[in-house]
């Protein structure tokens, strides 16, 4: 924040901020930094002590060269310290984003109609360039309710006092360990990385303040002021001696909504959560969330992202301060950094974001070979473009039909029964690609269910060489660069079974979340109910009704799709079968056959990946004649496998059976690497020098 553009951007969004105490404050530091005198310093510890710094973001010139000007790239942050409550805990971990982090998505003035994916979202719609853009507004199917009309998240839309959410998660969901008998593990720590892809919810921790906030027309923040807080008890398993306390969980911010609705100058705009990542599948988790982010994590050199070297091997890039972003317990301990600050959360996932870097270097150096004339941005957004490529058909075509069902995602052209070579142009700009938030909040998080809180590692001759305790690992992800541990985990992660998709939720998760060192930690299942009533989400009657079902008219006509015995156990809870809230009623379903959810949360999820694939101009198979693959292209991208994405970037991962989600059998049984399908690279032989060293730029 040195220079003399710097402070006048800052006097710019100064200009525009509705809020006086944050533009008081930002008019502060602007007039220090142009003076810096020692009155100026108590005016910085002054704000300080409001709890807002600023941060500094530079455009990439590489990508938008027109935008320079017209970017703003400063953005308020709260940086109030977390209550000390030991019984309060980050959701995600340390260093996520505490609430007033967020500000409000602003798409350029002018799309420039480039071939590749912008890094925030914008201007993959053409006449509407912020759908679908980091730090948005979910999206929504029925509006919001939040219960008693000053949005209580612990009282229902009927006034009644809802169960506590803790009680509702031990009442009616199990801790079985129960074993899938089909799928591997990797199933579910795919459908995380797709989750980290698609939403993250601003704010983020119980331990700060609200999400909440109402992005208005022309992309101003209204602040938190009008939202206050809650904490709900949260109870202990009686059995455990571990459990003897009781906690207090204080995630759920109440705000008053009359007010927040007053304060959106649209009065067709009501209050709504934003959500801080790219809501297109673009491996935004991989690349970032803007030019900034992906600046921090790219290399510049070779279309490569940044890796380290260690141990012989490449890994992501260590975090810039690892006591913020990890609960390591040593300095030696690393912590990494990514598009997405989820990274760290677990080693599964830690393991998958590895793999999907490295096989973008792997494209990067393979099309540097190929192409030798290509400069660094080209070979970088070339080989982006084939790595989302390959991870869209990965999740369309192999890993979404087992959650949705093929017949299903066929019928619902979520996917086609296409020849090799044909592109699918159906691409719909009268479709929002936004993430639905019953999506998000609800019906996605019910594949919490397929954790398993043990991860094997195991050999090469697939035997199991030891296991690690998930609980242990939250938020310490060194430990898969420890011995042979990446390729274990990796092994062990196609190898065994998730856990069956029902109504048990792994202790791991279920009691012992982010524990740290603790005896016990949170609880997620009670954690996704409540934020449920939080972001104010529809009952689990009305989306029946949405999703074409009876409209219930007493807890025994719930028993169509849910067992009498757990309508018993409801019924005991709640006060009204109005006031079922969607994540339990939605998680209780008997499956639609040849899926692994019921009837509302098929509609909900079938809904969202339609959303997504053709509210997206630049998916992988639609055949725009700047964004689209050739048509040999697309063939070998069809080729892709999550077998092989395993097998090519593993340390020395030598074997695998073809189909990795399926577990190793007759008909699916342990091959050399070499035997299955690759991706042929040689389609980019770039013949015509139909790329250019520049960026194209085609004009309106
Ligand atoms: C070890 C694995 C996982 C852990 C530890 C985990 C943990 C969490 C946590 C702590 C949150 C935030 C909860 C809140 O504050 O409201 C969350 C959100 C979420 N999780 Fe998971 N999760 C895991 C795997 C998965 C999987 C496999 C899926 C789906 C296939 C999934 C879907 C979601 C969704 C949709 C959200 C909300 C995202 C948003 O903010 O918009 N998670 N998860
Ligand atoms: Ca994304």
């Amino acid at each position: 924040m040195s220079t003399q553009r710097d402070v006048l951007s800052l006097l710019f969004v100064m200009s525009e901020n509705p809020n006086h105490e944050m533009t008081y404050g930002v008019a502060a530091v602007c007039l220090c930094l142009l003076l810096a005198t020692p009155l100026c310093r108590s005016y910085v510890q002054k704000i300080s002590s409001n709890g807002y710094s600023i941060i500094h973001s530079k455009p990439d010139i590489d990508v938008f060269p027109s935008l320079i000007e017209n970017a703003i790239p400063t953005v308020l942050v709260n940086t109030s310290p977390a209550p000390s409550n030991p019984f309060i805990q980050p959701i995600y971990g340390p260093g996520y984003p505490q609430a007033g982090q967020a500000s409000c998505a602003v798409p350029p003035p002018i799309c420039p109609k480039s071939q590749y994916r912008s890094m925030d979202g914008s201007c993959n719609h053409l006449e509407q360039p912020q759908l679908g853009m980091a730090n948005t507004r979910y999206g929504r199917l029925l509006t919001p309710k939040y219960g008693d009309g000053v949005s209580s998240p612990t009282r229902s839309i009927t006034g009644d006092e809802l169960p506590n959410a803790r009680l509702v998660s031990l009442v009616v969901f199990g801790e079985m360990d129960v074993p899938d008998p089909q799928f591997t593990l990797v199933n579910m720590q795919w459908g995380q990385v797709i989750t980290h892809d698609m939403s993250m919810q601003a704010g983020g921790t119980q331990s700060t303040r609200h999400p909440t906030r109402c992005c208005t027309d022309d992309g101003r923040l209204l602040t938190n002021d009008l939202l206050h807080r809650t904490c709900f008890a949260i109870l202990v398993p009686p059995h455990d001696p571990a459990y003897s306390q009781v906690g207090i969980e204080c995630l759920n911010f109440v705000r008053t909504l009359t007010d927040l609705d007053a304060n959106c100058p649209n009065s067709q705009r009501q209050a709504e959560q934003l959500t801080t990542v790219t809501s297109y599948m673009d491996l935004s988790l991989v690349y970032g969330n803007s030019i900034q982010q992906n600046s921090e994590i790219r290399e510049f050199r070779g279309g490569r992202m940044i890796v380290e070297q260690r141990n012989g091997a490449e890994w992501l890039p260590s975090a810039r301060n690892i006591t913020v972003d990890c609960d390591a317990t040593s300095l030696t301990e690393v912590c990494y950094r990514a598009g997405d600050i989820r990274v760290n959360q677990n080693p599964g996932l830690a393991m998958l974001h590895t793999i999907l870097l490295r096989e973008h270097n792997r494209i990067a150096d393979a099309l540097a070979k190929l192409n030798p004339h290509w400069d660094d941005r080209t070979l970088f957004q070339e080989a982006r473009k084939i790595n989302i490529a390959e991870y869209e058909h990965i999740s369309y075509y192999e890993w979404l039909p087992i959650f949705l069902g093929y017949e299903n995602m066929l019928k619902n052209r979520l996917i086609y029964s296409a020849p090799k070579t044909t592109h699918i142009n159906d691409f719909d700009p009268s479709i929002d690609p936004s993430v639905l938030n019953g999506h998000a909040t609800a019906a996605f998080r019910y594949f919490h269910t397929q954790i398993e809180g043990r991860l094997d590692l195991i050999s090469e001759l697939r035997s199991v060489a030891g296991a690690l305790r998930l609980s242990d690992w939250f938020n310490r992800p060194g430990i898969i660069e420890l011995g042979d541990n990446f390729d274990s985990l990796t092994r062990g992660h196609a190898t065994q079974p998730q856990e069956l998709t029902d109504i048990n939720f792994d202790r791991e998760i279920k009691n012992y979340l982010f524990r740290r060192n603790r005896a016990f930690g949170s609880d997620l299942r009670a954690i996704d109910i409540q934020r449920n009533r939080d972001h104010g989400l529809a009952s689990y009657n009305d989306y029946r009704e949405f999703c074409g079902l009876r409209r219930a008219d007493n807890w025994e006509d719930f028993t169509d799709l849910i067992a009498a015995q757990t309508v018993e156990k409801l019924k005991s809870l709640y006060a009204s079968h109005e006031d079922l809230d969607v994540t339990v009623g939605g998680s209780l379903e008997r499956h639609v056959i040849g899926a692994l959810a019921g009837p509302t949360f098929l509609c909900i999820l079938t809904e969202q990946f339609y959303r997504t694939r053709v509210g997206d101009r630049f998916f992988y198979e639609n055949g725009d004649k700047y964004a689209g693959f050739t048509p040999d292209q697309l063939a070998e991208i069809r080729k892709a496998s999550m077998a092989r994405l395993l097998c090519d970037n593993g340390n020395s991962v030598e074997s695998m059976q073809p189909k990795a989600f399926l577990q190793v059998s007759t008909s699916n049984p342990i091959v050399s690497c070499s035997n299955i399908r690759e991706v042929d690279l040689t389609k980019w032989i770039d013949q015509k020098g139909y790329f250019t060293t520049a960026p194209l730029h085609f004009g309106k």
